[in-house]
Order: structure tokens, then sequence, then C-alpha cells
């Protein structure tokens, strides 16, 4: 029997579309993936090796046209360039904002209810420009944001703090990219402040920050490129979306008390999202607004 939620993964002959539709069929997700790309070849490719695992999963994997993908409940895009070693996400604006366009171009009309879920770097701004180029409502276009550099966070605390990352609640916050921050404030172990915890005295924070911020350098400097990591997050709210779990994330999602798009915890469900309401200190307010003035800026140009 055919699944009958549709999830388009388009760049889904690369690395991350093939990690995220492989992480979908090892969660056992019941749904009909597509993987959509340019290079009909590539895909064909990964369709077929990830075929070989689906047939143990209710999930069913296939080559899809860009005119089906409309017609998707979630469209995930991960087409476009990536970073070299040491190369800023921010400088594949101009290559990845040409290829969304004709992306989005090619997949009208987009079914209303669908959402539109951007792994593309640098991520923050190719969600507002998604969201602007498709007429979507902005709650229905989000970005995977900084899900994953949290993800990253968590694990590293875990590791101090000898405690499963699920019971760390702390952030990064801003964007998915150099100006990303800890937001240390609103950090919690089962209620407490994190920053109280004993064994989190001494650290120092600032250094935390910057290795979390630099990991994905890290990564790209040894094997080229990254994909597991963001590839189980990415099929993660894919599955929240489709079963409307509602759980928060820190994901790129439209705020309105900022006026733009940003990394920022929201509730995630099958109508898109919703930002939750912050209680921040002073100066991590003052690095969101720095984040939100940067993206708007650079939005504006496009
Ligand atoms: N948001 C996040 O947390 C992360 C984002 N990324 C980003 O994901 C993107 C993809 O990375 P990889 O999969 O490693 O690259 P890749 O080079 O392996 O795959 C990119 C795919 O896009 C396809 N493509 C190019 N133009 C296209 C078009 N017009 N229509 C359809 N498909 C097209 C290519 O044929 C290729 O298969 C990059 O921008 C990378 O920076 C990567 C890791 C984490
Ligand atoms: C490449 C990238 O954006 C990451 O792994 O964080």
């Amino acid at each position: 029997m055919s699944p009958t939620l549709r999830v388009s993964v388009i760049g889904g002959g690369g690395n991350v579309g093939a990690a995220i539709a492989f992480s979908l069929v090892v969660m056992q997700a019941p749904v009909e993936i597509l993987l959509v790309d340019v290079s009909e070849k590539l895909a064909e490719g990964q369709a077929l090796d990830i075929r070989d695992a689906a047939h143990l999963s209710p999930a069913q994997c296939r080559v899809g046209k860009f005119e089906e993908v409309g017609s998707s409940d979630v469209i995930v895009i991960t087409a476009g360039a990536r970073q070299n070693p040491g190369e800023p996400r921010s400088n594949l604006i101009d290559r990845n904002y040409v290829i969304l366009k004709s992306i989005i171009d090619q997949i009208q009309p987009i079914k209303s209810s669908a959402v539109i879920l951007m792994v593309t770097n640098p991520v923050d701004i190719l969600t507002s420009i998604a969201q602007k180029l498709s007429g979507l409502p902005k709650s229905q276009v989000i970005g995977s944001g900084t899900f994953l550099d949290s993800g990253r966070l968590r694990n590293y605390l875990s590791r101090k703090l000898n405690m499963s990352s699920s019971s760390i609640h702390a952030n990064m916050l801003g964007e998915h990219g150099d100006t990303q921050f800890v937001g240390w404030s609103i950090a919690t172990i089962a209620g407490a402040p994190l920053l109280q915890y004993p064994a989190m005295k001494d650290v120092d924070l600032d250094e935390i920050e910057k290795t979390i911020a630099n990991q994905a350098y890290d990564i790209i400097e040894a094997k080229g490129s990254t994909y597991f990591g963001v590839g189980y997050h990415v099929a993660t709210l894919t599955r929240c979306i489709l079963q409307d779990n509602r759980k928060v994330f820190p994901i790129c999602n439209y705020v309105e008390k900022y006026g733009t798009y940003l990394s920022f915890p929201a509730v995630l469900g099958s109508d898109g999202a919703t930002p939750v309401d912050l209680n921040l200190s002073k100066e991590e307010m003052s690095k969101l607004e720095t984040c939100a003035n940067n993206t708007k800026a650079i939005c504006d140009k496009y």
C-alpha cells in the first residue's frame, strides 16, 4: 500500500538530500519520498541505494519530477552549492539564490497547505527568499536553522556533564552561521538554570560557543562536507510536521517581533512554525537584533 503523505527532497541526488531521505527510512516514517535533482542520474543512484533499505521500512523512495513536487506535504530543499574548506556559508548566497529561484519557478503550483523546509546555505537568508518567491504564508516556510547547532551544543554539554543530551535544554540562536550564539540565560536542566549547575562553574562559555559555531568548518576540513548530522535533524523536523507533533525546535522561522526570519525556538506542526516567547538577557537580545538586522539588510537586496 502506498503511503498517503509525500515528502519531496529537491537536491536529493546530493549528500544532504540523500541523508535526509535515508534518515526518514530508518525512522520508519510512513511516507513517500521523492528525490528530485537536476542530475537525474544522481537522484536515480541515491533512490536505488536507499530503496535497498526501504523495503524494511514503511517509507518508499523513488526519483521524482519537478512537476510532482507541488503536491507534496513537505518540500525539503537541499539543492545548491556547498562550502569549500574555510569558506563561510554567506559566500554561497548568489550561487544558491539563482538555483532556488529556478526551483521555485519549476515546482509551481504548490499546494496551499504545503510546508517548505529549507536546508541549502545560507539557510536563514534563503528561507526568507523562498517565502517571498513561493508566496506561501510565512509560517509555512521554515529552515533547519540552528537545530543542528543546538544538537552539537547539547552533545558537547552531555559529555561534559555526563548526562543525556535530551535532558539538557540549551539552544544556539540567531542564525545558522558565524554570528550564532548560545542562549545561556534560558538554558536549563530539570527546570533549573544550566549555569548554576556545579560542573558549569569554571567553564569558558565563549570557548564552548566558538567550538560549536566552528564544528561545520572542522568537519568540512576533514571530510569535505557534512551530511549525517543534518540529515537526521532535518528528518526529525519533517516527521514532526507530517505527524503534527507540535514540538519546540530552534529553527529558522519568521519572528514578528524582529520583523524577519531568525533561528529561534518555535512550535512546529503541520501548519508550520509559531515562534515562542523568550525571556533572553539584554546581551542576548542585542545579539539577536544584530542577526535580524544582518538578515534584513541582505534579504532586501533580493
Ligand atoms: N542547513 C544546514 O544545517 C546544512 C546545510 N547544508 C547545505 O546543503 C546544501 C547541499 O549540500 P550537499 O548535499 O553536501 O551538496 P551536494 O553537492 O552533495 O548536493 C547538491 C545537489 O544539488 C543538486 N542541484 C544543483 N542545482 C540544482 C537545481 N537547480 N535543481 C535541483 N537540484 C540541483 C546537485 O545536482 C546535487 O545533487 C549546501 O548548500 C550545504 O551548504 C549542508 C549541511 C548542513
Ligand atoms: C555545512 C553546515 O552548514 C553545517 O554542517 O553546519
